[in-house]
């Protein structure tokens, strides 16, 4: 291949992964080889100057707009950062800088490289009046909506030293425990399962309805503040506030923003490299993922006089570190069944260090990775720790093939249930159709119905339902309802932790057993909303279910609606369309829905009449904008009503209070602050109430 022909190939390749990346939100390979490439490119690009193309990827910021938002122009180009792999570079990095400045003083600001999506925030008169996404650096999309449901991000700003117009940049990310909480979510309605923390991030933020955008609790950690000195002075402020990047830090979270307090000021490289190398493994302590070290020059006046090559800063850097990866051997696959009968092959290894915890297994994703990855037992296999949370097995060492290595035979049948797998077209994992018999997926099936947001029966949890599965008291969720007391009392099972061996012992005493009849009896009164998403139908999650109650208002209404109408609702697209019909139309499901209604579960999404609670709110007007965590609009409403309170329809001066939750509308609040209406949040609203 000619340098020419390379240039040609490497600039498409690039482009179409950054397309995937920035606007499709998926990784098709990993950074270290996207930066490997990308170096390779540049290098060319700097002997046969000729060549480069004016879409080359060397040139420009990584993204571009979407059609979706309004375009945002930025005040100050949003660029990338320089970054490399290793020490030897960032000690030219120190040397340009050196030299750049003239061998004058300097110090360095350490910070996380945090693994999420740059956004960028304007506040005018202490008011978040804009949130954008960095786009193709010049302009981005206007992604105000969304970036109002972080909830850590101060919609108003406090304190005397606040500058009248300034932006401030950070990091949108969606914390480990989140991603985790929604991938359990996820895959409990049988929806495929996010990547990894970064992409989903990026997904989120390029969400069209705030509403949801609210549901996921994302993030942000700032690590820039930037002033227009002009515009700063004819405000009547100072035109450079702060001097340093540190102090910008400090200032911000003075102001209020959410700073990571991960940072550190250097004296030297030497001191950048500890802090490196005290981050290497510590990183896996922190909330979010991170990959790698930002490197900043941390007076203002010297980083201008470093100033910016076309994509990036002179005087910053990032140090990304390579996934951390270690060897080990594979010693067997365990197959599992997941709770939707999804089968996932599992690496068990022999115990290796990696990022300061010891690994025993790691995940092979499905059938076609390991024949990608060309495993056979008893092989040696590197294995990485990325942004999630299970290692991976990412390639295997062939020169250390021992000779008794065996070929992986996938197995044809479910190892829960000897059910025969199938693979559905375009899918990558082998599935346990044996929905309602395979232990795995019948277990999930219970948990799921149990859970809070279905029939919050949730004190059958913990080993309890196995045990009524296993004694034969329950086969369906609906064989809770005739449980009995004298069928329950006396109950007893010991279960032994596989990994420990400690032995636990669940027994059903007489408290236990009153608790869990309770429990089941009061679960009648569920509403519609949370029966529908107890019953476990394929991509219907608790949004959905509401969605349909508000659409048909009963159960015989929607069960009796023909697709084309189901597609019609609000937020119900083909996939799920077809899933509820479905599954309506088997007639197994009918009768459970049946035996369900008999045992008095509401079938029915009509208004509860208002019992009053008290008058607490007596002669208030009230008004809500955005979602709330303890409320449904429903809920707030009727609470309202109950406590003797008024809803208004839209901020007037008769409004006496506007209460604002995640994702809350930007004019309601103007207006609100305009006319003066007092606003409240959730916990003040429940104070009020005295809840
Ligand atoms: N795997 C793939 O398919 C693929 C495709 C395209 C890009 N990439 C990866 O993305 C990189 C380029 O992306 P980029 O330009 O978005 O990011 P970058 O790695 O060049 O770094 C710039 C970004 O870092 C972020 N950042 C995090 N912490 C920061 C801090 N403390 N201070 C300042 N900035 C901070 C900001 O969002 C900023 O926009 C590539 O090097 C590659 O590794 C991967
Ligand atoms: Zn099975």
């Amino acid at each position: 291949m000619t340098p020419q022909e390379r240039i040609q190939e490497l600039t498409d390749t690039l482009n179409y992964y950054n397309f995937q990346y920035y606007q499709n939100s998926q990784s098709e390979i990993d950074d270290f080889t996207f930066d490997r490439m990308l170096e390779e490119l540049v290098d060319l690009e700097r002997q046969y100057p000729e060549f480069r193309r004016p879409d080359s990827p060397t040139l420009r910021v990584g993204g571009t707009i979407s059609k979706e938002f309004a375009t945002v122009y930025h005040r100050f180009p949003m660029l990338s950062l320089g970054n490399t792999y290793s020490e030897t570079d960032l000690v030219e990095f120190d040397n340009r800088v050196r030299k750049g400045l003239d061998g004058a003083d300097f110090e360095y600001i350490c910070e996380q490289k945090f693994d999420g999506v740059a956004l960028s925030l304007t506040y005018q008169n202490g008011v978040l009046v804009q949130g954008a996404t960095r786009g193709d650096g010049v302009r981005g999309d206007d992604i105000t909506a969304n970036v109002r449901t972080i909830r850590t991000l101060p919609l108003k700003l406090h304190g005397t030293d606040v500058p009248a117009l300034f932006e401030v940049r950070g990091e949108g990310f969606l914390p480990l425990s989140e991603f985790e909480r929604i991938n359990k979510e996820r895959e409990d309605i049988g929806e495929p399962l996010l990547a990894n923390p970064r992409n989903a991030a990026s997904g989120t933020f390029k969400m069209q309805d705030s509403g949801m955008v609210a549901q996921r609790r994302l993030d942000c950690y700032m690590y820039s503040f930037l002033i227009d000195p002009e515009a700063a002075q004819a405000a009547g402020d100072q035109a450079e506030p702060v001097k340093t990047h540190e102090e910008s830090l400090l200032a911000l979270t003075r102001w209020g923003f959410n700073v990571s307090p991960t940072w550190k000021k250097c004296a030297d490289i030497k001191e950048v490299m500890l802090y490196i190398n005290e981050w290497e493994t510590k990183r896996f302590t922190l909330p979010l993922a991170t990959d790698g070290i930002v490197i900043k020059v941390n007076r203002y006046d010297q980083q201008r006089e470093l100033g910016f090559t076309a994509k990036s800063p002179r005087w910053a850097i990032a140090f990304k570190f390579k996934a951390e990866a270690a060897a080990t051997t594979l010693n067997s696959i365990t197959y599992q069944v997941g709770r939707t009968g999804a089968v996932t092959p599992v690496a068990n290894l022999t115990p290796v260090l990696l990022a300061g915890t010891v690994v025993k297994r790691a995940s092979l994703h499905n059938a076609n990775e390991i024949e990608r990855l060309g495993i056979r037992l008893h092989d040696t296999v590197f294995v990485e720790k990325g942004g999630e949370i299970i290692p991976k097995v990412t390639g295997v060492d062939l020169t250390k093939r021992p000779a008794d290595s065996e070929p992986v035979v996938y197995p044809t049948h479910c190892p829960a249930c000897q059910t025969p797998l199938i693979r559905k077209e375009g899918e990558a994992h082998f599935y346990c159709p044996n929905e309602k018999g395979c232990p795995p997926q019948r277990q999930a099936r219970f948990e799921h119905f149990i859970q809070r947001k279905a029939m919050n029966i949730e004190s059958l949890g913990e080993g309890k339902i196995e045990m009524l599965i296993d004694k034969g008291l329950v086969q369906s969720p609906a064989d809770f309802y005739d449980l009995t007391h004298g069928q329950l009392l006396g109950l007893e099972k010991v279960f032994a932790d596989e990994e420990t061996g400690k032995r636990r012992v669940v027994s059903f005493r007489e408290k236990t057993v009153d608790n869990i009849l309770k429990a089941i009896e009061k679960s009648k009164g569920q509403p519609f909303a949370n029966v529908l998403f107890a019953l476990g139908i394929r991509y219907v999650g608790n949004t959905t279910a509401e969605k349909l109650v508000d659409y048909f208002g009963n159960m015989d209404a929607l069960m009796t609606a023909p697709y084309e109408t189901l597609v019609t609702v609000p937020e119900v697209g083909p996939r799920i369309a077809e899933s509820l019909a479905a599954w309506f139309a088997e007639p197994e499901n009918v009768a459970y829905v049946e035996r369900l209604r008999r045992a008095g579960l509401q079938f029915a999404g009509e208004r509860k009449v208002v019992e009053v609670e008290g008058d607490s709110l007596a002669g208030k007007t009230f008004l809500y904008t955005g979602t709330f965590a303890a409320y449904s609009r429903e809920e707030l409403e009727a609470k309202i009503a109950a406590n003797g309170g008024k809803l208004l329809s839209g901020v007037s001066k008769k409004l006496n209070y506007l209460i604002v939750g995640e994702g809350a509308g930007p004019s309601k609040i103007s207006k609100a602050t305009q006319l003066g209406v007092t606003m409240i949040d959730e916990a003040q609203f429940k104070a009020m109430l005295g809840e």
